[in-house]
């Protein structure tokens, strides 16, 4: 469904994000994209929907060669690629419905869009999902008045509502508490397997990437180091892709008469570790 071959990154800074790419997605499998902060998660996603351009290699969606896409085709193609990236933000001072409305915008003219004034099959598609959603009642709220668990429902009923074959899903847990994270994470595996979506989805959380991903990909300095199912990511693997660690030991508590260590440690972003605890049942 979705094919990169010998895709690679170089920023125009000299910055290498990615090397030589090779990565096949087969309908209604999702992925989840793990590795450091720098590793090219984010830039392999955008690669796949231009939102950057690669320097190298080819993408393939279908039969459509997505390197080669300008203007209106590639305005087409990405129409079929769900975004649900965090800094597209829902717009405020509009409601749920019109938010999800928006994911109409590729559609519609612009003197419709900018009227508001959207198909009626586009509006009960998007009563559909939001009920499918879990946010029925929600309709009219302002996008300000929700919870981060609830605009993450809306950022997914907009991204379905354009009926993508692939889901492009970058870090949709990073701001919410743990419960809510595998709610939203459930709901992105639900609605693929109900809709045969392929997702890819960048996440930090390797505990939540082992609990609701079909596969994991694991990237290091642009380059797969593992790609291979959840039940594989060993300690050696997370040594691989994130660098020396001792993953399955828990610091003993401390003695009572050791030195109080300040309640916040700060790090380089390059070493945030990943949360390993492990869940329950999906
Ligand atoms: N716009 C840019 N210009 C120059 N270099 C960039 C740009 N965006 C990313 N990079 C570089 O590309 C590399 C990969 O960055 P990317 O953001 O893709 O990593 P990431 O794995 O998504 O990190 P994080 O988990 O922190 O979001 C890094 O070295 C980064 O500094």
């Amino acid at each position: 469904m979705l094919t990169l071959s010998g895709v690679g990154k170089r920023y125009p800074t000299g910055d290498r994000a990615l090397t030589d790419i090779e990565l096949t997605l087969p309908k209604g499998q999702v992925m989840a994209l793990i590795g450091p902060s720098g590793a090219g998660k984010s830039t392999l996603i955008r690669c796949v929907n231009r939102l950057v351009e690669p320097t190298q290699g080819s993408i393939r969606l279908e039969d459509i060669e997505l390197t080669k896409l300008s203007g209106q085709k590639l305005r087409h193609a990405r129409r079929s690629m769900g975004m649900i990236f965090q800094e597209y933000a829902l717009v405020d001072r509009l409601t749920v419905m019109e938010n999800v409305l928006s994911g109409q915008l590729g559609y519609v003219g612009f003197w419709r869009s900018f009227l508001r004034r959207y198909p009626q099959e586009a509006v009960v598609e998007a009563f559909r999902l939001l009920e499918r959603v879990g946010l029925p009642h929600a309709l009219d709220k302002r996008a300000d008045a929700l919870s981060g668990g609830q605009r993450q429902r809306v950022g997914i009923a907009r991204a379905l509502l354009q009926s993508p074959k692939l889901l492009l899903v970058d870090e949709p847990t990073a701001s919410l508490d743990p419960k809510t994270s595998r709610q939203i994470m459930r709901l992105i595996r639900e609605l693929c397997a109900e809709r045969d979506l392929a997702a890819i989805i960048n996440i930090h959380d390797v505990a939540l990437a082992k609990q609701f991903a079909d596969r994991i990909v694991g990237l290091r300095a642009g380059e797969i180091v593992f790609d291979g199912q959840p039940s594989e990511l060993t300690s050696e693997i997370l040594t691989t892709i994130y660098g020396e660690e001792d993953w399955d030991t828990t610091p003993e508590p401390m003695e009572e008469d050791e030195e109080e260590q300040p309640a916040v440690v700060r790090s380089t972003s390059h070493e945030v570790m990943p949360a390993l605890a492990t869940g329950g049942a999906r």
